[in-house]
């Protein structure tokens, strides 16, 4: 983002638009917007542009949102890492539909992505696993995400016992530890316009197989 833009941002925050839009038509691929707005999203300065609202839905239809941390993303979906035990896991063991929400406020743009899950390989987790610090691997071991504390001092007491136990050693991966890819079905690109006469730029494709999108455009 150029310094221009940056102060254009500035200007137009909460009333217009402040970056130009990428042409749109039936050959555009949504993977690669997704990559040139998360690349402006990660040069405007803004923190953690990388959270992203995951929400899942119980088996009765009681739909749950929380914030993680896209990790990685391609073709094949977007990666966030978690607890297999968690809430959200149990939620998307039986139900694989799921929907992710990106906010970049000074930049007016919005992300709704929809479409299903897979975990990721044990290999793949194993290896975003083995690159956190030392610490947050201990509190992976150490949280029972999700699950009631039965004392105070649980969480605390659990980080020392798991401190102990790996103590001079390296800290494996746990296998109730992994990524979640959201591969999507539906990709919409919302672009903050003056007099709220936003973009909305959609993609939806009928067939995973393939990478045969449809675009069309909504109404603000
Ligand atoms: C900015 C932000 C990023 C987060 N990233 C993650 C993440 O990547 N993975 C994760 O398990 N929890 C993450 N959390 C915590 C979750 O929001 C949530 O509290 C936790 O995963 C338990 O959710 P659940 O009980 O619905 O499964 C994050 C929270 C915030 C505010
Ligand atoms: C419980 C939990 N797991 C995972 C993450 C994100 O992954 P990492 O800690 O590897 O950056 C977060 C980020 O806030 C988190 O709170």
């Amino acid at each position: 983002m150029t310094f221009l833009e940056k102060i254009r941002c500035l200007f137009t925050f909460g009333q217009g638009v402040a970056l130009s839009l990428p042409e749109f038509d039936d050959a555009s691929d949504p993977i690669a917007l997704f990559d040139t707005w998360f690349n402006d999203a990660n040069k405007s300065g803004i923190l953690l542009p990388e959270a992203v609202s995951v929400s899942t839905c119980s088996k009765d239809g009681q739909p749950s949102s929380r914030m993680v941390l896209m990790k990685s993303f391609d073709e094949r979906g977007f990666v966030f890492y978690t607890n297999y035990g968690s809430r959200k896991s149990h939620e998307l063991e039986d139900n694989q539909k799921v929907a992710l929400l990106l906010h970049w406020n000074v930049l007016q743009r919005q992300v709704r992505i929809e479409g299903t899950v897979e975990k990721t390989t044990l290999e793949e987790s194993a290896n975003y696993f083995n690159s956190r610090d030392r610490g947050s691997k201990v509190g992976a071991w150490a949280s029972k995400q999700s699950q009631q504390l039965t004392h105070p001092n649980e969480l605390k007491e659990r980080v020392k016992q798991f401190e102990q136990e790996f103590s001079g050693k390296d800290v494996p991966h746990p296998e109730f530890w992994g990524g979640w890819r959201v591969k999507p079905h539906y990709m919409e690109f919302w672009q903050g316009r003056t007099s709220r006469l936003h973009d909305r730029l959609c993609f939806e494709k009928n067939d995973q197989t393939n990478n045969d999108w449809q675009t069309f455009k909504l109404h603000p």
